[in-house]
């Protein structure tokens, strides 16, 4: 299991050593959650913090657009160079454009379904995609509760995926700690996005080790 730690949860006022404990810790990617107000009802930060945080990192960053213009944002975070960028698909008429414009940047598209959204949905895009995101949260805060009802679409979305595209990976994002990460490995979620899991405890590394499995 590959462990992206949420810096929402970080201490903004420690920021860059907040991203070099993590990487020191033994994470595998740095996920970055963009919020505009409108998708949902918080916001949180633009490329002037990203910007440094990409420099900071010594591992990959995973933006996840929680915005109504993903054009707009995909255009604004490509100079960060991130390794993923995924958008929701509740926002996006035109995905396969926008996957099509993610890539012309050199950065890996994913996309994002809300708790509520059916992976059958995105069946027809997953050729082009090289991950999907499954919130166990409803997005736009961290320290939320984990729907348990995601297990059941991860290994639907599995089933998918290995019919369509195998090398398409699958991200869970919210609630995940050391007391479900073995039901979703055994769903087959590749990556887990953890943020009050892993800054809420005393010892980084020791938390990030506990979701390694
Ligand atoms: O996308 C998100 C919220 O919309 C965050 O990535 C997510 O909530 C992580 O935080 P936690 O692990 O505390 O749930
Ligand atoms: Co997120």
């Amino acid at each position: 299991m590959l462990v992206a730690p949420s810096i929402l949860s970080a201490d903004f006022g420690n920021l860059a050593n907040e991203i070099k404990a993590i990487c020191d810790a033994g994470c595998d990617l740095v996920h970055v959650d963009v919020m505009d107000g409108h998708f949902v009802p918080n916001m949180t930060i633009g490329p002037v913090v990203v910007e440094p945080v990409a420099k900071v990192a010594s591992k990959p960053l995973d933006i996840h657009l929680m915005v109504e213009n993903n054009t707009f944002f995909v255009d604004l975070f490509a100079p960060c160079k991130p390794l993923y960028i995924s958008f929701h698909i509740e926002s996006e008429k035109h995905p396969h454009r926008l996957i099509q414009k993610i890539r012309s940047y050199g950065i890996k598209p994913a996309i994002v379904l809300n708790p509520h959204s059916r992976p059958q949905e995105i069946e027809y895009l997953l050729e082009d995609l090289d991950m999907v995101l499954l919130m166990s949260v409803n997005p736009g805060f961290g320290g939320q509760k984990f729907i348990p009802s995601v297990v059941e679409k991860a290994k639907e979305l599995k089933e998918l995926i290995n019919k369509r595209n195998p090398n398409c990976l699958i991200e869970v994002d919210g609630g995940v700690n050391d007391k479900n990460i073995e039901i979703l490995k055994n769903a087959g979620v590749d990556i887990v996005v953890a943020g009050s899991y892993v800054f809420g405890s005393d010892d980084y590394e020791k938390a990030i080790k506990s979701l390694k499995i």
